[in-house]
């Protein structure tokens, strides 16, 4: 049976033909002499390995038949009527480039291209300015010399992505690399480049290229029926599931001999490679218990989903501690440690809290530190005795070092919290937090942190961990109870931890280092830089929302930025409006003529600062006829315009986007006045850090209404 290789240009194809296209390909990949296929070579052509194959009566598919391995290949280019792809057939040839080894295809008379904008004389282009070298581009890289013609002349980045958009695969991916500043030498270590010579036997080479790394940002070998569906049926918004870029996959497939963190820009494809590492690890081992965790149910609800949209039949787990991904939210996970142990938690409750509880399964409001500095009187300054303080102290501090009276708390190490406490500062916070404690014994209850961290205490007294690889999305939220039970999930041991996470994409509790948590990462972190999501002009507009802020990630070694992204699109429109009412005039004016000009209500969003402004905005969106939803913990709806807080936009994307991040409410305002200075440059980073994450949730287009 032949083995079909899908090309990333043939994956693409006209929604009309898809079911054909399906039909033909599943014929093929089950035997090439059906009838009707006729698979043909064709005359004159450059590459005798090209075959025509009959779709319908109108449609033709390109490929290359590769005969190696004991078996027949084809190397499927693309779909085209029946003229289109005769002249195309005529001219493509399939060599591996002896540069890089790679697959390369050439066309001998090429279609004409516009030729670029010529760079005024008075401008120095882009890879001058950049000091990158023709000759290395060429010898090292093994980009072809039109490209490097073209690319050396190219003004600016603009220039350079729209010559790599022209550039399926490693060509558009290393013309974005070098317009990022990244140096020959790294890109050829990252795709993992290298010198070929030719063997003797062509295809069995080409069959050779097609197999290395840096070939699957561009090919992917069928495995079955169901792969192929998939990748014809979501065409270029399935391209995560089949098409990864080299570096991604070597973080999907190595071993690591420990915890491991991969960090990485906004949409630069961490929970893709975590989805991905997740199957592979199933695959590999299929008792393996292996537990998929973020910081909400709903992002949990979606890395469930996209699991079972790369591989349905990955299997997921029920239940904590059995085979297969077991995928949940991080406080639903403490839950279920919770759960499991049943009437056995009587020693970890006491060794955490000092004291016994009886339903640790309810959880304490969240309004409990606001009503217990209420109802106790406190010697503290009201830069202390409030609930941002407090909680942080209790999660950062109480918590992770397991204080059950005041003499502990007296003694403990506060590193990395701001606020310098002298001893009648600590008693008096004690009193405090005996307050809160005393009203959660007698509801019996346990708050979220308090019941990761007797989650965590738990599992460390067992002999068994329920979990063999633990896989983590969103890192930089979780606190340091999370981390805790993280940790105390799976034992030390080789891929036990692999943790994805963005420091500029904090937005809930306080910075973690994790090497005081027991998860000691010593070397083994990498980061992730090309944003496939958003457009380089979103992208660059995002980034001013981080200029000037020092941000440290979970190793407290300073966050780096230098993200780049492979697409171009409209530079986004920022307008600042006076009042309420111009704000949802202009959110609402720019809503409608995207809907007007053909775009799906699902895939524009409107993200706002609050509930009771995403409430607003709804009612202001229907006035205008417009079929908008407030989304809160639901999916967001199909055939409805989404309104959401940028909270709960993380881990979404959408084509179009209205930010309207508003200003902080008078009691957020006030809120932060009685902060310490410390504690108040944190929330205005997270603040920074929440436009961010709101900004980059727009794949093309981006609008932000600012008011003055
Ligand atoms: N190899 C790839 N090919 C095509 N698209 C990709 C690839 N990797 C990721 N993407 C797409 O890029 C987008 C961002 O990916 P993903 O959500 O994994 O990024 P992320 O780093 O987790 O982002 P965030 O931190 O903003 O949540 C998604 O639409 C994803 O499908």
């Amino acid at each position: 049976m032949p083995t079909i290789i899908m090309g990333k240009l043939a994956s693409k194809i006209d929604g009309s033909i898809r079911g054909k296209a399906m039909t033909f390909l599943q014929r093929l990949g089950a035997d090439d002499t059906t009838s009707g296929l006729h698979i043909e070579p064709i005359q004159h052509c450059a590459d005798p390995r090209v075959r025509t194959g009959r779709v319908d009566e109108f449609w033709r598919a390109v490929m290359f038949r590769l005969d190696g391995d004991g078996e027949t290949h084809y190397v499927i280019h693309g779909i085209w009527p029946h003229d289109d792809a005769i002249s195309v057939a005529k001219r493509v040839r399939l060599k591996v480039n002896p540069i890089n080894g790679l697959p390369q295809i050439e066309e001998i008379h090429p279609t004409p291209v516009v030729p670029p904008e010529p760079t005024p004389p008075s401008v120095v282009p882009l890879f001058v300015r950049l000091g990158h070298d023709e000759t290395a581009i060429a010898n090292t890289l093994g980009l072809p010399d039109d490209v490097v013609e073209q690319a050396l002349t190219a003004a600016d980045e603009d220039a350079v992505l729209d010559l790599a958009q022209r550039h399926e695969g490693w060509i558009g991916t290393i013309l974005v690399d070098l317009a990022a500043g990244d140096t020959v030498e790294a890109i050829a270590a990252r795709m993992q480049l290298q010198k070929t010579e030719p063997s003797g036997d062509a295809d069995a080479d080409v069959l050779h290229s097609l197999k290395r790394p840096a070939a699957a940002l561009q090919y992917a070998f069928i495995d079955d029926q169901d792969e192929l569906r998939r990748v014809i049926e979501q065409g270029d918004f399935g391209a995560w599931r089949v098409f990864l870029h080299p570096e991604q996959r070597r973080y999907v497939d190595r071993s690591y001999n420990g915890p491991f963190r991969l960090s990485g820009g906004a949409g630069t494809g961490k929970t893709v490679v975590l989805v991905h590492r997740a199957r592979a690890l199933a695959r590999r081992k299929p008792a393996a218990r292996i537990v998929l965790t973020t910081f909400t149910t709903n992002l949990a609800d979606a890395l469930g989903e996209s699991l079972a949209q790369l591989d349905p039949r990955a299997p997921q787990a029920k239940a904590l501690g059995e085979p297969g991904v077991y995928v949940t939210g991080v406080d639903a996970l403490a839950s279920a440690v919770l759960r499991g142990a049943g009437n056995g938690l009587t020693a970890a409750i006491r060794d955490v809290l000092g004291e016994v509880r009886s339903a640790p399964l309810a959880r304490t409001p969240s309004t409990r530190w606001r009503e217990t500095i209420e109802s106790t009187s406190t010697t503290l300054p009201h830069e202390l005795a409030n609930e941002t303080f407090l909680g942080t102290e209790y999660t950062h501090v109480v918590l992770p070092n397991k204080i059950q009276d005041e003499a502990g708390y007296l003694r403990v190490r506060r590193p990395g919290r701001g606020v310098a406490l002298d001893r009648a500062k600590r008693s008096a916070v004690w009193a405090l937090v005996a307050a809160y404690r005393a009203q959660g014994r007698i509801d019996g209850s346990l708050d979220f942190t308090e019941a990761a961290a007797v989650a965590a205490e738990h599992l460390t007294k067992q002999t068994d961990r329920p979990a063999d690889h633990v896989l983590v999305d969103e890192g930089q939220d979780l606190s340091p109870a999370h981390w805790q039970l993280l940790r105390a999930l799976v034992a030390e041991g080789p891929d036990d931890l692999f943790i994805a996470d963005d420091a500029h994409q904090r937005i809930y509790g306080s910075r973690v280092v994790l090497g005081r948590h027991g998860i000691a990462i010593v070397g083994r972190s990498q980061r992730l830089t090309l944003n496939y999501r958003t457009t380089a002009q979103n992208l660059q507009y995002a980034m001013t929302m981080l200029e000037g802020a020092q941000y440290v990630d979970l190793e407290e070694q300073p966050e780096a930025t230098g993200y780049r992204s492979a697409r171009s699109g409209p530079a986004p429109t920022v307008l600042v409006v006076d009042s309420l009412a111009g704000e949802l005039q202009a959110i609402a004016r720019h809503v409608r003529a995207w809907l007007d000009a053909g775009d799906a209500p699902d895939t524009v969003a409107v993200l706002v600062q609050d509930r009771f402004h995403r409430d607003r905005v709804v009612t202001a969106l229907t006035e205008q006829s417009v079929d908008a939803r407030a989304v809160d913990r639901e999916r967001p709806p199909a055939g409805r315009v989404p309104v959401l807080t940028m909270h709960r936009a993380k881990g979404t994307e959408f084509s179009k986007v209205v930010l309207a991040a508003g200003r902080p409410s008078p009691a957020e305002m006030a809120r932060l006045e009685t902060l310490d200075p410390s504690e108040r440059a944190d929330a205005e980073l997270r603040a920074r850090s929440l436009r961010y994450v709101a900004a980059t949730r727009a794949r093309d287009e981006l609008v932000v209404v600012d008011r003055r």
